[in-house]
């Protein structure tokens, strides 16, 4: 649905993106992460065929954002950072005058005004002035402009910027219920909003891509158990190095009698013949007196810092070989 190859942006002799490769696809919901000023908003501009690349292709539903920018726009609804909203204007006014320019026809105008303001939640408020209105209205509002063409991919700007925890909900809500039938691209700074909200997400580090991994695959399963047992554990760890799919095990001094236990990726197959159960087990045969397991996972945030400290298109971790995003 998406395909990124080669991307490269220059602003004058500035290199703001450095050779970007990735793909979404059709049905999945992509976050966009990075630090400030890493060029999230400038990939998302090209995207939506707002900005022309300086090198390299990008393609929106089989259409590329150059030669067939009028194709892309018709098929992508793009909710910049600062969405532009007439705040003198009602609503349902304001909704169906961008519906009027995005060539809605004149006699479905009114059933696809009414289905949109359904849609993002502001049928209530639909004869209110824009300005008046809290920022989580005005947020949907926007959210209504970009969508009410019925485009097939939705591109995101930080969607939940600046709103609070409860509207975040509700956008976050909306966004999952809009990606039933759209793919999502959004870029956010918030961690656990994408770690929630998407099925995949692409890191981006100066200009670079730092990562790409599927979410539910790969960044959430639980990387490390913590062992603690009742006395004594100096046998139980030398029996942890002996097994060939823990990649380490070690005392933790700070913790009496607790073994860290890193295990290998073997251990999440389902072929490999070891699991949590069957090991368990045969720590119970050994007769160590275990008293605790406690799962350690790996989360977003630990991949987002780890590829963010590292130099910019030195280091590129990539999680999902099976390959859905790349
Ligand atoms: N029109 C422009 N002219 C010159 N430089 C620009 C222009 N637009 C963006 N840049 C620069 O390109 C780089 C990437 O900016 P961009 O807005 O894409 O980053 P971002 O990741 O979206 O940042 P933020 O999270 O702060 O929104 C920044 O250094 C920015 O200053």
């Amino acid at each position: 649905m998406i395909e990124v190859n080669g991307l490269v942006k220059l602003f004058g002799d500035r290199k703001v993106l450095h050779n970007l490769n990735f793909t979404v696809g059709s049905g999945r919901i992509c976050g966009f992460l990075g630090p400030n000023g890493s060029g999230k908003s400038t990939t998302m501009d090209i995207l939506a065929g707002l900005l022309g690349p300086s090198s390299g292709t990008a393609k929106v539903c089989g259409f590329d954002v150059v030669t067939q920018s009028k194709d892309v726009k018709a098929n992508v609804g793009y909710l910049p950072d600062n969405p532009p909203l007439y705040k003198e204007m009602k609503v349902k006014e304001f909704v169906h005058y961008v519906a009027k320019l995005r060539g809605n026809s004149s006699q479905d105008r009114n059933r696809d005004v009414d289905w949109v303001l359904n849609e993002c939640d502001v049928a209530d408020v639909a004869n209110r002035i824009i300005g008046n209105l809290s920022k989580g209205y005005r947020q949907r509002v926007a959210l209504c402009a970009a969508l009410v063409h019925k485009p097939k991919v939705l591109i995101l700007d930080e969607p939940t910027e600046g709103l609070d925890p409860n509207q975040i909900l509700h956008i976050r809500k909306l966004i999952k219920k809009l990606s039933e039938e759209r793919t999502v691209i959004l870029s956010s700074h918030i961690l656990s909003e994408v770690q929630a909200t998407c099925d995949e997400v692409v890191i981006i580090n100066h200009g670079h891509i730092a990562a790409k991994t599927s979410i539910q695959n790969n960044v959430d399963k639980p990387l490390f158990y913590l062992y603690t047992f009742a006395s004594k554990a100096d046998n139980a760890l030398h029996w942890f190095q002996q097994r060939n799919y823990v990649l380490s095990a070690k005392s933790l001094s700070q913790k009496n009698n607790s073994i860290l236990v890193e295990f290998g990726k073997e251990f999440w197959s389902d072929n490999s013949g070891v699991n949590i159960a069957n090991v368990t087990e045969q720590i119970v045969q050994q007769n160590f007196p275990l008293i605790g397991i406690e799962e350690k996972k790996e989360g977003l945030e630990e991949l987002f810092f780890e590829v963010i400290r590292s130099q910019p298109g030195q280091h590129q971790i990539q999680l999902s070989p099976s390959g859905e995003l790349l």
